[in-house]
């Protein structure tokens, strides 16, 4: 017996988590369109799928169920409405031009769900589209490596893609455009997966930029939403309307981040630790502010502040005060380590959370704190930067009692 999806902390015990094991959309990356699929450099798939694996297992040791958003999309696309949507939504007539891009659709209209679904993440080149009658001036003045369908391969980090928010689902809307055609594939599985077909939607519809690497449930009834690279204010205030309309929490608190690739979310800032404790960058801790966000009156919002996020935090969660582990690391060892996600954990417990193995100094000083620290393989992962939060969707957590 499943239990139904619902998520309402950062660190209640995991159940459930969406992963996705990376795959031929990596071989797609080259040193000519790394930067704009958002890879800083180009990595060995066989690897990267090996720590994805173990990754996967740790969590399993765990006792997380572990679905594989290949295999759910997979069963999604067994609905004929389905396949119809994921051919409609991967087929780009401005690209194609009317005929290359009609032969497309009625060729993978002809494909198994396993095939469709393969095609949709892995993309397709101009060399790989099916013959057709008669000549193409498209296809002709196309290099045969171009994208006839862009490759997914950020579609490893299946946090930013989709979040839940209690016992709704949040479909993401992606700020850039590598990653915009991704919210087509979840909006599939939590549409047509029988496990997940009757999931009620939180958010739907708004197209302001909220990405899940900033959106954090900090205690139940209390969301933080990061607003930064991905983020925009307009989303984070969409978003809080649209949670507090639903009243799925009773406070947004809206966390300026600089707008760099180093903290392209508020997650790779901080993440929770503990149901009282971050682990955190040493340079945010003190500049870290928030903007507290409620419902008003008639559907309208107040917004306070702002303040030291930590405090509005507390206050918000109804806690005397919340720690940050110290790491105490000297400033360059702590940017390293930054960069290559040490604070972007993904907590399997209250206590007990998965880093990146080559973060030593961060995780040494966790362990110090008493914080479990699974360690995992990531050289390569972390090519496409992002941590095991990154990476992972929680769709179950118990629910977590507060001290
Ligand atoms: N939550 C996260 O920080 N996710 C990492 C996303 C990395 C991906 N290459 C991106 O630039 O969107």
């Amino acid at each position: 017996m499943t239990s139904r999806p619902r998520v309402d902390s950062e660190v209640g015990p995991l159940r459930t988590v969406l992963l996705h094991r990376p795959g031929e959309e990596l071989k797609r990356l080259t040193p000519r369109n790394n930067d704009q699929l958002l890879f800083d450099s180009i990595p060995w798939v066989d690897r990267a799928q090996q720590e994805h694996d173990s990754f996967a297992e740790v969590l399993r040791s765990r006792g997380v169920e572990v679905l594989l958003l290949a295999e759910v999309l997979t069963t999604a696309l067994a609905d004929s409405r389905a396949h119809a949507a994921g051919i409609r939504a991967a087929v780009d007539g401005r690209r194609l031009g009317d005929n290359l891009a009609d032969s497309l659709s009625s060729h993978l209209s002809g494909v198994d769900a396993a095939t469709l679904a393969h095609v949709l993440i892995s993309g397709v080149t101009f060399e790989e589209l099916p013959a057709a009658e008669g000549a193409s001036l498209v296809r002709k003045m196309h290099h045969p490596h171009d994208f006839a369908v862009d490759p997914l391969p950020n579609l490893l980090f299946t946090r930013d893609s989709s979040v839940w928010i209690g016992d709704r689902v949040a479909i993401s809307s992606l700020a850039m455009p590598a990653r915009r055609r991704e919210t087509a594939l979840l909006d599939l599985i939590y549409a047509y997966h029988p496990r997940f077909r009757h999931a009620a939607r939180a958010y739907g519809a708004h197209s302001a930029p909220v990405e899940g690497g900033d959106v954090m449930l900090l205690a139940p009834g209390v969301l933080a939403v990061g607003i930064g690279e991905r983020t925009s204010p307009a989303g984070a205030e969409s978003l809080a309307r649209s949670v507090f309309a639903d009243h799925l929490v009773h406070t947004v608190l809206a966390v300026p981040i600089a707008q760099a690739r180093a903290t392209m979310h508020l997650d790779t800032v901080c993440t929770m630790v503990d149901r009282d404790a971050f682990v955190m960058y040493p340079l945010a801790r003190d500049s870290l502010v928030a903007y507290t966000l409620r419902p008003g009156h008639d559907g309208s919002l107040r917004v306070d502040g702002p303040e030291p996020f930590l405090h509005a935090a507390a206050e918000a969660m109804g806690v005397e005060k919340l720690r940050v582990i110290d790491t105490g690391l000297d400033p360059v060892t702590a940017e390293r380590e930054q960069w290559d996600d040490g604070n972007n954990t993904l907590a399997l417990a209250p206590g007990v959370v998965v880093g990146y193995e080559r973060n030593v100094e961060t995780n040494a000083r966790l362990e110090d704190a008493g914080i479990e620290v699974l360690a995992i393989a990531g050289s390569e992962l972390g090519s496409g930067r992002g941590g095991p939060r990154c990476m992972s969707c929680p769709i179950f957590r118990d629910s977590l009692d507060l001290p």
